[in-house]
């Protein structure tokens, strides 16, 4: 038996009125996940516990068969895993975006938690000054992708509360600067990258070609590495991860898989959605689990932008779920999971805790009796009455059968 679970991030969504009500997945044209909803289990599952902030880091645990609530230590522990930077039990992790701050009338506002999706190669020459300007105590800074870095504190503190940035998006960020003990050091630390960034060659010349400086730092994400029992240990599972950001391989790495480094996997909505299904079915030979990612949905999201969610979920439909239900049939059989981590409404440009749509298709199972006109969306799987309320279980029914 195979297993894959294909993950839209922040696929999920609200009813728009532009949409005459419809939510992006109701209106994108989705003919294989609607296909694994006809012919599969449909439900929502609760990713986000209730009381957790309703990241990605803590939505993909669960989907991962992990139960949040006893294994998570915070976000960027997971994303230093990928990095292949050591933790030890007294050192902190946190999330390091380069951003764009845009002053008005004397306050700074979040003009763009991503510097405007600058280059990985941009970013690199960046976080490098970081390192030679700011580094060789107990602050490291260690390059990650686009906009996603890691700053490591040897010895740190970890009391202390941040406001993750693409929560910010437009808004002063005068009241969410990290707060708590240790906190005044990293506002120093963000204000002397401030100095450093401001008329930075990169930064100069993409002001020059008219793309956004990342004239900023921001810390959040932040924990110490978690203690997390592998899937082979656990179901005897061996696996891979396929997937462009750190959190997700880091994720993975905990979970004992192989991290497949799929060429062309940006983390954006220029992706390379095939070569992940195609990497994904490669690995599916010889490996009993995949876990596929795609991020793409997610930024289209957080950015606002209605159209290119919609492009996003239709290229993960046609380039990745279609590919994976042709590909699976030559394997035997197998099961897919098809899901979001969470909602990432449009119209709010972040996370929302909301259950989000499941499809779970087992190749052995018959076709459910009442499922000629479903659709894959959030509003077929909550008419469906299937609810996950604590998602880690979800992956139980994934290895295990639709009975437990
Ligand atoms: O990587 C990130 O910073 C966030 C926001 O884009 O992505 P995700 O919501 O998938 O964690």
């Amino acid at each position: 038996m195979k297993y894959i679970i294909l993950l839209g991030d922040g696929m999920s969504d609200e009813p728009i009125s532009e949409l005459g009500g419809r939510t992006p997945l109701q209106a994108a044209q989705t003919p294989n996940m609607d296909a694994l909803a006809r012919d599969g289990e449909l439900g929502l599952v609760q990713t986000v516990p209730p009381g957790y902030h309703p990241g990605s880091d803590v939505a993909n645990l669960s989907v991962f068969g992990y139960d949040p609530k006893t294994c998570y230590s915070g976000r960027s522990p997971l994303e230093a895993a990928s990095m292949g930077i050591h933790l030890g039990p007294a050192d902190v992790a946190f999330r390091l975006n380069l951003v764009c701050l845009t002053p008005h009338y004397g306050k700074l506002y979040m003009e763009d938690f991503s510097a405007g999706h600058i280059s990985t190669g941009e970013a690199r020459q960046l976080i490098a000054m970081l390192e030679e300007e700011l580094g060789g105590g107990p602050f490291e800074f260690h390059a990650g992708v686009s906009y996603r870095h890691l700053m490591v504190w040897r010895g740190g503190r970890d009391q202390m509360t941040f406001t993750p940035p693409h929560d910010l998006s437009g808004q002063s960020v005068e009241n969410h600067l990290p707060r708590g003990e240790g906190a005044e050091e990293l506002i120093h630390l963000m204000t002397s990258a401030q100095m450093l960034l401001n008329n930075h060659p990169v930064n100069v010349r993409r002001e020059k070609e008219r793309q956004l400086p990342a004239n900023s730092i921001w810390l959040w994400g932040h924990g110490k590495a978690p203690r997390m029992a592998t899937l082979q240990e656990r179901y005897g599972l061996s696996g891979a991860v396929v997937a462009a950001v750190d959190l997700i391989k880091g994720i993975g790495v905990y979970a004992g898989l192989e991290v497949v480094e799929v060429p062309g996997a940006t983390g954006y909505l220029d992706t390379n959605y095939r070569g992940k299904a195609d990497y994904a079915l490669e690995a599916l030979k010889t490996r009993d689990f995949v876990y596929l990612h795609v991020e793409a949905p997610d930024e289209a999201a957080h950015s606002g932008m209605l159209d290119e969610k919609i492009r996003a979920i239709e290229s993960f439909d046609r380039e990745v779920v279609g590919p994976v239900r042709a590909g699976l049939k030559a394997l035997g059989p197998h099961r897919i999971l098809v899901l979001p981590d969470h909602a990432t409404p449009v119209r709010k440009k972040t996370h929302t805790d909301q259950p989000v749509p499941y499809a779970l298709f087992d190749s052995a199972a018959a076709t459910q009796p009442d499922s000629d006109r479903r659709e894959y969306s959030e509003a077929a799987a909550k008419r469906s009455g299937v609810h996950v309320a604590e998602g880690w279980r979800l992956f139980e029914r994934l290895v295990r059968g639709a009975a437990h």
